[in-house]
């Protein structure tokens, strides 16, 4: 029989692509095409930082609205419309008023019960059609600063199959749409209301870069945007259809190829279908875009808009301001979820219940370090934490600073290690365990989540740990229960400790003698039949001031066994002494 030869260790033969060829999926690729790319070699935005926030607008009471299964009802509207007052929203796309009654009245109540800031401008969307053009501006009477937003499609398959018209038919609903606003402007508004106006191209992203120029400029030849007369150019990802990488070559090249780019506000309005939106916007800012169009949470259309919470909070935790109020992130969400009747995922970025929260072992692990270091770096520069950078592990931004407590940052299960159930006994129990010692709790821990699953949640790891270490007069168990305890030192430095206890049931007086109160007490303890050795011993206090307590731990070698103990009291002799019983008792049980 031949021997197996022995391979060296790393030797064996590697996993490796050949050993795992894909394989044809067998979907209908052939019905779809590669999206086309901008030649533009020299572009620039890959080298450009964002150093400051775009102009943001809220269109959650629009394109978020019209996509919910049940539309906003009035009350929502408010409630919505006030909080991105609230947050620092200072353009806000409030509807689509000539689509019937209930955003009609929506604008007029919010006009007429002065729900505007001074400083806020309200915007509203319509077709390129004299009748809902009329009524759109209509609903307007009275606003202090207003914008009228008109949109048509302007893609291949758009002119095709919804309009049946030429590209020139198509520009020209564009521009006819731009002389109807400027006129039903001049004879419903007056001077009162600062004006303003927006155009899109409908669905950007499948239009051709040219013919997309050629109908701003169309529009731009109307409106006429010159100093303190901007003009909205809003180039939509009505659907999102290729890399941001892609998106932003658009933006380059119609922000340089547009005539009085001065005077135009160059905005993207992307939408989600291919999980980049927010990528795409990004991309767009350093593109050349100076304004962002989104819903909060990334609701509407389809997929959704742009998440503007995400947006904002990707600057803020970049240390740019978003010059959005997001501190009160859960505020936020509850707001949005009672308007929209939607939930926010979990995981949603910045927002969701579990986004700062580890249950695995070496995250918490890392967490806890990261905390700790924050705190010594924050002593050692004479500050507080708050006061320097931030920089715990997996944590991109402090939870703090939208209004999340520490509390849910480590949660532990099955997968939890020692640094999580020691974040949790030092965060919420100031017990601040020496290392070995949490790898021995951790173990306790660890059997209970194999045995039963689910999570341990913080009370019930601190109801295991006081019934493992913490005797008391609610849970007596154990060998001995301590009563008092007095030490002599004689002038020669030798301890004689003299302890009262119950011991087995029966009140015993126990003395011993050492060069210190712990080894007094072993000595002590010898006289009942005990065999205590001390490995180790680490004390800390837990808190300030004169009623301060302490937390004393000690290891000890108790007839052949690796234990540790722990005691708390004001006095650290007794606390010294109290660990000793807690190892001693826990070594008997
Ligand atoms: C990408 C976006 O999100 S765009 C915004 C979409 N949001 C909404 O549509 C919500 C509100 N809309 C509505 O309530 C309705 O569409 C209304 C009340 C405004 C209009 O309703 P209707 O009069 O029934 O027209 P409908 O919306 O079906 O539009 C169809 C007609 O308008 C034309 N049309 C569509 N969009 C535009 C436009 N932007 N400019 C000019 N004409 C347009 C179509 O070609 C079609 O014309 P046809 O009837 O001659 O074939
Ligand atoms: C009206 C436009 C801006 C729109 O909502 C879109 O194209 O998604």
């Amino acid at each position: 029989m031949s021997q197996p030869t022995a391979q060296p260790v790393g030797r064996r033969t590697p996993l490796t692509t050949a050993t795992h060829t894909q394989k044809p999926s067998g979907m209908p690729i052939h019905k779809y095409g590669a999206y086309e790319a901008v030649d533009l070699p020299d572009r620039t935005w890959p080298d450009r930082r964002i150093t400051k926030a775009p102009r943001w607008l809220s269109t959650d009471l629009r394109d978020g609205n019209q996509a919910l299964i049940d539309p906003m009802s009035p009350a929502r509207k408010r409630a919505m419309f006030d909080l991105l007052v609230r947050m620092g929203y200072k353009e806000i796309e409030v509807g689509f008023p000539s689509s019937g009654e209930t955003d009609f009245a929506f604008v007029r109540s919010i006009i007429e019960e002065g729900a505007i800031p001074e400083d806020v401008t309200i915007s509203v969307l319509t077709q390129a059609r004299e009748d809902l053009i009329e009524r759109t501006v209509e609903s307007l009477r009275g606003a202090h600063r207003a914008t009228v937003h008109l949109y048509n499609a302007t893609a291949p398959v758009f002119r095709r199959v919804v309009f049946r018209g030429s590209k020139d038919d198509i520009r020209q609903i564009a521009v006819d749409g731009t002389r109807l606003v400027m006129e039903y402007a001049d004879k419903v508004l007056g001077d009162d209301t600062v004006f303003g106006y927006q155009y899109s191209p409908e669905i950007f992203t499948d239009t051709e870069l040219d013919f997309a120029l050629e109908v701003c400029e169309g529009v731009m030849d109307v409106w006429q945007p010159e100093e303190g007369r901007e003009i909205i150019l809003n180039l939509p990802a009505t659907v999102e259809r290729s890399t941001p990488s892609t998106h932003a070559d658009r933006f380059e090249w119609m922000s340089r190829n547009l005539s009085r780019r001065e005077f135009v506000c160059l905005s993207a309005h992307p939408h989600n279908d291919r999980g980049t939106a927010v990528a795409a916007a990004e991309l767009a800012v350093m593109a050349g875009a100076d304004r962002i169009e989104g819903c909060l949470f990334g609701q509407g259309e389809r997929t959704g808009n742009v998440d503007l919470v995400t947006l904002g909070m990707n600057l803020f935790s970049q240390g740019v301001d978003p010059q959005i109020d997001f501190s009160q992130i859960d505020e936020i969400r509850r707001t949005s979820e009672y308007c929209n009747q939607m939930e926010v995922h979990p995981r949603h970025p910045y927002a969701g219940d579990l986004v700062y929260t580890a249950f695995s072992g070496s995250h918490q692990d890392a967490i806890k370090k990261g905390f700790d270091a924050m705190e010594a770096d924050a002593a050692a520069a004479g500050r507080t934490v708050d006061e320097i950078e931030w920089a715990v592990p997996y944590l991109p931004i402090d939870p703090k600073d939208v209004g999340r407590s520490y509390e849910a940052v480590i949660r532990v299960n099955s997968q939890s290690g020692k640094g999580g159930i020691a974040y949790v006994l030092k965060n919420d129990h100031k017990l601040d365990l020496p290392r070995r010692m949490q790898i021995e709790f951790s173990r306790i821990i660890q059997a209970k989540t194999d045995a039963e699953g689910g999570e341990v949640t913080p009370a019930d790891i601190w109801a295991v740990f006081q019934d493992e270490y913490l005797p008391n007069p609610d849970n007596p168990w154990g060998r001995i229960q301590l009563r008092s305890g007095q030490t002599i030192t004689d002038k020669d430095g030798t301890d004689t400790l003299t302890v009262e206890a119950v011991v087995d049931g029966a009140d015993t007086v126990l003395t011993g003698s050492g060069n210190g109160p712990i080894s007094a007490f072993f000595d002590a303890l010898n006289t009942v039949g005990v065999d205590v050795r001390l490995l180790d011993y680490q004390e800390h206090t837990m808190s300030e001031g004169a009623s301060a307590q302490a937390a004393s731990y000690i290891e000890c070698a108790i007839d052949g066994k690796v234990l540790w103990g722990i005691g708390i009291d004001a006095n650290t002799t007794r606390a010294s002494l109290k660990a000793v019983i807690s190892a001693v008792n826990r070594s008997a049980r």
